[in-house]
């Protein structure tokens, strides 16, 4: 768990990290008037260029660009082990990247006046188990210079008021998440990096913590968020990045990827259905089981359904659908489609 600036624990693995991790090259950040490092109200929040972590022979990250705007709830979705962590720790200045240009809030990640602005939850909540709730929240602020009636208004905030004076060790998973966003937001930050926030939480600590980060996003936030749930980030996100063996392998606005229509058919036999519209409409067509699935305008259902019958086909379903985000993460992320049709 990271605090940003107000944490007596962060977690480090390379001491002095932060700071110099950028180029200078910023496209938001050498301009004057800005709120920090001279950085304009409308120019990104994050922004990451060609950024790459190495571990010995493992590539945590590699090469990701990636550009969060002011007020945006922006999604980093990518199943375990595709770099999400090592990205967002090496946005709150944790670790150090092994090159690539990163900038946040228009300065250097772990810089203090960026750290001020910024509130995170990188991983699971570390607090002293043996202090309340508010106890703790007092700690960090104290560290932190917040003043304490910004302590109530986030234990409001993350509705956990009435339990604030019992010892952390007494709470749910859920309010020990409640209370890392809370942490998160004493500084009144205007960038909430949040590392997998309903990880591990059971359905009604999921819906309450959704609830928060879209409280948060409507507040006029920025908020970073990270998470392996298609389903989560299309509830919440308004962009999203997908993250897969540490690269960036699409980056859109959810309606975008949600919205994306295609044609679902039913043919037989479904191999030479698939080669016949291959020839005529390309690499837009997939077989999975006996299912076609083509990304073309619902509108050329009547086309397709010609060059099939011709072809001697028989057409026993033809229908449009949008596609889910699981849909379009399982192509996104998978090399040959076809081969892994087993798995749907
Ligand atoms: N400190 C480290 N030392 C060595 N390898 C690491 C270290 N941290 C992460 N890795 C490796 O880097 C890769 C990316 O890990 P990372 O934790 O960033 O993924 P993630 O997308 O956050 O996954 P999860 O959803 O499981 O948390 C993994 O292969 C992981 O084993």
């Amino acid at each position: 768990m990271s605090w940003g600036s107000c944490t007596p624990r962060v977690e480090v693995d390379t001491p002095g990290a932060v700071g110099e991790v950028t180029t200078g090259r910023g496209r938001g950040g050498g301009g004057p008037g800005g709120k920090v490092g001279g950085m304009s109200e409308t120019a990104p929040l994050v922004e990451v260029s060609g950024l790459t972590k190495r571990y010995g022979d493992t590539l945590a990250v590699d090469s990701v660009d990636l550009l969060v705007q002011p007020g945006e709830v922006y999604g980093f979705l990518g199943p375990n082990g595709a770099g999400k962590t090592t990205t967002l720790r090496i946005l709150t200045g944790l670790i150090a990247p092994t090159s690539g240009t990163v900038r946040v809030l228009g300065g250097s990640p772990g810089q203090a006046r960026v750290l001020a602005r910024t509130g995170s939850m990188i991983e699971s909540p570390a607090f002293y188990p043996y202090l309340s709730g508010l106890d703790n929240l007092r700690l960090l602020a104290e560290y932190a210079d917040v003043p304490r009636a910004r302590i109530q208004k986030v234990l409001e905030l993350v509705d956990l008021t009435d339990r604030a004076q019992d010892r952390f060790s007494t709470y749910s998973l859920g309010m020990k998440q409640r209370l890392g966003v809370a942490a998160a937001l004493l500084k009144d930050p205007e960038l909430v990096i949040l590392d997998e926030p309903t990880n591990g939480l059971d359905p009604a600590g999921m819906r309450d913590m959704r609830r928060l980060i879209r409280e948060l996003g409507s507040d006029g936030r920025t908020v970073l968020l990270s998470s392996h749930l298609l389903g989560e980030v299309q509830q919440l996100c308004d962009r999203v990045g997908i993250i897969n063996e540490g690269r960036m392998i699409a980056e859109h606005h959810v309606e975008e990827l949600r919205g994306q229509q295609e044609l679902v058919i039913r043919a037989a036999p479904s191999e030479s259905a698939r080669s016949v519209l291959r020839g005529v409409l390309g690499d837009v067509v997939h077989l999975y089981d006996d299912t076609l699935r083509i990304k073309v305008d619902p509108s050329r259902a009547a086309e397709v359904n010609r060059v099939l019958v011709e072809a001697g086909i028989a057409v026993s379903e033809l229908r449009s659908t949008e596609r889910a985000l699981e849909d379009v993460f399982f192509e996104l992320t998978t090399t040959d489609s076809e081969e892994k049709a087993d798995d749907r």
